[in-house]
């Protein structure tokens, strides 16, 4: 069928624009929508995009670039799209000769804004990771791979992006914008805005209402429960008085605490990195000093300590620490839903923006809410709740020996200590993996992760220590050595697949993941498909649980409470996969399948 009087028709082998860039390749036009004036192509690696006629030139004029590197054009995609680069970046990159350079130089790029409707297509096969083959852009600010011709300057590359095209999806899937709709896009200022929030987690609204208030009495549940002789889940322990719940002092307490820890992350030591790109492309820059905060805490402590200052006040103050701890973290959320109603669209979180004061309040409706530079989400995740939880170890630690006139604690209280030392130093050591997590990437910053940075992760990731102080148990030589294997073995997953993905998405060419196996993708990132990432789609949630595991042993089989920790992540792990899942889906399409398809198990192999 021809095509109306049109330059290009179906089946012509044109040149295509790739977005935000001046770069061109080869694709074949497949139809012309009269009513948006846009072409839809096929790039020779299967990517599907519409295109503007003023996007599609004769391949008469360009010339193939000299290079001839393995990389689809689908690759430039995140680099192209993120309008705000703060490294210039090479444009002349081949994929079997299909991506070509503009020929023109100084090219300038009309002020109008053109609407562009984008759906990406993938390939995915796996292939080798070797250098010959690479399908993947370097992350972060490697440079590594520039090459000659037109680098794109920061500015005059966002400008592009936000005059020349407006991405949204394409008819097919069922909300493309006819043509009178496309002005009314156009008089939007072109940065990219949060979607709302429509499909709910957590059972919605009245689900996250329950969680707020269910949450809390959870943690303070559980710690009664634990401070008694008979710690069975079944007992029912008397309610606390007022008293045993709320002082001021404690309160006063929690709230130096806070201010102390701000104040180490504050200081100008340890290096200065940049997150993962946001959505406009900016990247926040963090400081890497969780390490140097954590060897101050313990040197001011150890020095109270000397000062003959009791930390078995910890002990002793228990739920009222909690109680203040809550508190705080209520009012925290607060302050974070009310100065989410003044951000702007494109720091809003993808989950927090649904318009439902419970839901967004509960999910967090900013993504990273700074006070100038003081990064308040990237700084609870870190500091006051993990060092704290490591603190309290201690402290139990302490107050089992006053309790049981002990010289040393019990070997199941070290192996307990030890065991969350090691889990919080790596994080440490590891900080700026933890940039690329799903809380700072994805997540709002709200009551979930405000209660759960600042009440939970102290209060109930101690509950193993604070259970020993009161129910001792004796370890054997053979028990000890099999608790501490399981340890090491879980650590070892944990931390090589932590390492092998964030070394990965750093730099896809690093040699020592050169004999992994990889799936290509069409945002450009690939996926690693051998490894222990072929063994299955989380083995970081793998190591994680058996580590688990291995903390709640030493506190032996009279009750469970010592395993609330390993349900508890099970839960957690398991609906965050789905989480993780369904993000990757979205975001890689058919590859992910392909992905699910060589890799059958989320979590456990062979099991599930
Ligand atoms: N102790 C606790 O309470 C908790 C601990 N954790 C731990 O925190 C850590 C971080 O967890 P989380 O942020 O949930 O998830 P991950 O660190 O596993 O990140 C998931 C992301 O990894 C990338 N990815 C997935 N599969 C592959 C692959 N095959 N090859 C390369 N990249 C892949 C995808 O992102 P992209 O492609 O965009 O890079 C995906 O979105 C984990 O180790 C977890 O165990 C988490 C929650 C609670
Ligand atoms: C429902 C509910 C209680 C939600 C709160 C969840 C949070 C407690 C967790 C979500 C992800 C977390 C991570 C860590 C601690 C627990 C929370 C905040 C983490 C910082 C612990 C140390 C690890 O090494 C880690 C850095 C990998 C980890 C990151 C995720």
């Amino acid at each position: 069928m021809r095509m109306p009087s049109i330059k290009f028709q179906s089946g012509d082998t044109v040149m295509g624009r790739w977005p935000g860039s001046s770069l061109f390749y080869e694709v074949k036009v497949l139809s012309y929508d009269a009513k948006s004036q846009l072409y839809t192509v096929i790039y020779k690696d299967g990517t599907e995009l519409e295109l503007r006629e003023a996007d599609m030139k004769n391949p008469t004029g360009f010339k193939p670039s000299r290079r001839s590197r393995s990389r689809s054009p689908s690759r430039r995609r995140s680099r192209s799209r993120s309008p705000a680069r703060t490294t210039r970046r090479s444009s002349s990159r081949t994929v079997s000769g299909t991506f070509i350079a503009e020929t023109h130089t100084a090219r300038k790029e009309p002020k109008l804004k053109e609407a562009l409707e984008v759906r990406l297509i993938p390939v995915a096969k796996p292939v080798e990771n070797n250098s010959n083959n690479k399908h993947e852009n370097k992350e972060g600010n490697d440079t590594s791979d520039k090459v000659n011709e037109k680098p794109a300057d920061v500015e005059t590359d966002k400008k592009i992006v936000e005059s020349r095209y407006n991405l949204r999806r394409r008819k097919d899937d069922g909300d493309a914008k006819p043509a009178e709709q496309t002005e009314e896009v156009e008089q939007k200022p072109a940065v990219a805005t949060a979607p709302i929030t429509t499909e709910l987690e957590f059972g919605g609204r009245l689900g996250v209402f329950c969680m707020t208030l269910l949450l809390p009495a959870t943690v303070l549940g559980l710690m009664v429960v634990c401070g008694q002789k008979d710690a069975s889940l079944m007992s029912s322990p008397p309610l606390p008085s007022l008293d045993s719940l709320w002082d001021l002092q404690v309160f006063g307490i929690v709230v130096l605490w806070l201010l102390f820890q701000a104040l180490l992350y504050v200081l100008p030591v340890g290096k200065v990195v940049e997150g993962m790109p946001l959505k406009n492309g900016d990247r926040l820059k963090y400081r890497m000093n969780t390490l140097h905060a954590f060897v101050l805490t313990v040197a001011a402590l150890g020095a109270a300590v000397h000062q003959e200052v009791d930390l078995s006040y910890i002990h002793n103050h228990f739920l009222q620490l909690a109680v203040s701890s809550l508190l705080c973290s209520v009012l925290l959320s607060v302050y974070l839903y009310v100065r989410s109603r003044w951000a702007t669209q494109d720091q809003l979180a993808p989950g927090g923006n649904s318009g439902s004061v419970i839901y967004d309040f509960f999910m967090g409706s900013e993504l990273n809410p700074r006070i100038k530079g003081f990064d308040l989400k990237y700084f609870c995740e870190l500091r006051p709740g993990l060092i704290g939880w490591l603190v309290i170890n201690a402290a139990m630690a302490l107050a089992e020996m006053k309790l049981h006139h002990l010289d040393y604690p019990s070997p199941a209280m070290i192996l307990v200590n030890c065991f969350h030392l090691l889990y919080v130093l790596d994080a440490y050591l590891h900080e700026e993996g933890v940039l690329s997590y799903m809380d700072i990437t994805h997540d709002g910053f709200g009551f979930m992760l405000a209660f759960g940075d600042l009440m939970w992760v102290p209060f109930t990731f101690s509950l193993q220590a604070y259970y020993l102080v009161h129910h001792p148990n004796h370890l054997s030589l053979p028990w000890i050595v099999g608790i501490v294997t399981l340890n090491v073995i879980g650590f070892c997953i944990f931390r090589k697949a932590n390492s092998q993905k964030n070394a990965f998405r750093r730099n896809p060419s690093d040699p020592t993941l050169s004999h992994l196996k990889t799936i290509p993708t069409a945002t450009g990132k690939s996926l690693l498909v051998s490894g222990l990432w072929g063994l299955v789609r989380h083995p970081n949630y793998l190591g994680d649980l058996i580590m688990a595991l291995a903390w709640s042993l030493p506190c032996g089989f009279t009750h469970i409470l010592p395993y609330f920790y390993v349900i508890y992540l099970s839960i957690l792990l398991v609906h965050r996969e789905a989480r993780d899942e369904a993000q990757c889906r979205r975001k890689y399409g058919s590859a992910w399948d392909d992905y699910c398809r060589e890799v059958r198990y989320r979590i456990i192999p062979r099991v599930y």
